[in-house]
């Protein structure tokens, strides 16, 4: 972290869609270490957020400073500390559980891929589904391989949109610990989600958006 900047800053945030604002002037802080929570209703911007923080979305106007430079998904830098689960993750049909694990932690050059894959197997409790294709998992199954992804690779910034979606209450219990773990090894996150419980364990700041920004 350079000092008196915080990993993640969002600055007056906006983004219109046709004549309306969904989000209009937000900021907000992330730092090394920190869980960072948006709530509200449906339809209060929450994904727009995430989706202008990520790049998948181009704000109206505002700023998004990683390490206070520009969020640019396009350089190294970001795709390495930037790590994703939104809503849309795709899968290759073809591809077991396993081999999609090791294809993220190898294509971000993890060392030692293979060790850190099995880990994150039985962390998040894929591990007799390691060799089947993701057309057969359940929809929880799905969910657990999205989040997976995310931990077999280098992440210096969570950005999760309701991870809790389709998780069981084990499930939902397992994420908070292991959300508290990753804070514990100085990974940021934000976060979008409908689950008290989960932010409660997790968050160190709540924004609820709907209201006032
Ligand atoms: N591409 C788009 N074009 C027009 N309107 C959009 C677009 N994307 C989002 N919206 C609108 O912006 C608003 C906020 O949507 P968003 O998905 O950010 O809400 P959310 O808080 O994440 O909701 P939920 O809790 O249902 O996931 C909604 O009214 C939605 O219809």
């Amino acid at each position: 972290m350079l000092s008196g900047v915080a990993l993640l800053e969002v600055r007056g945030l906006r983004r219109r869609y046709a004549e309306t604002d969904v989000v209009s002037g937000l900021d907000l802080d992330v730092d090394a270490g920190e869980a960072v929570a948006l709530v509200g209703s449906n339809g209060t911007g929450k994904s727009t957020v995430l989706r202008c923080v990520t790049g998948a979305d181009a704000p109206t106007a505002g700023t998004v400073t990683l390490d206070g430079q520009p969020l640019d998904d396009r350089t190294a830098a970001v795709r390495t500390a930037l790590a994703t689960v939104m809503d849309d993750l795709d899968y290759f049909p073809d591809l077991s559980v396993v081999e999609h694990l090791d294809l993220f932690a190898r294509a971000h050059r993890v060392a030692d891929a293979e060790a850190v894959v099995d880990g994150v197997l039985r962390d998040v409790g894929l591990v007799a589904q390691a060799g089947q294709l993701p057309g057969t998992l359940s929809s929880g199954q799905r969910r657990r391989l999205a989040l997976a992804s995310a931990f077999v690779r280098p992440r210096r910034l969570l950005v999760l949109d309701e991870p809790e979606q389709r998780l069981d209450v084990e499930g939902v219990a397992w994420l908070a610990d292991r959300l508290v773990r990753e804070k514990a090894d100085g990974t940021a996150i934000l976060m979008a989600s409908h689950e008290p419980a989960l932010v409660e364990a997790v968050a160190d700041r709540v924004h609820e958006l709907g209201s006032r920004h």
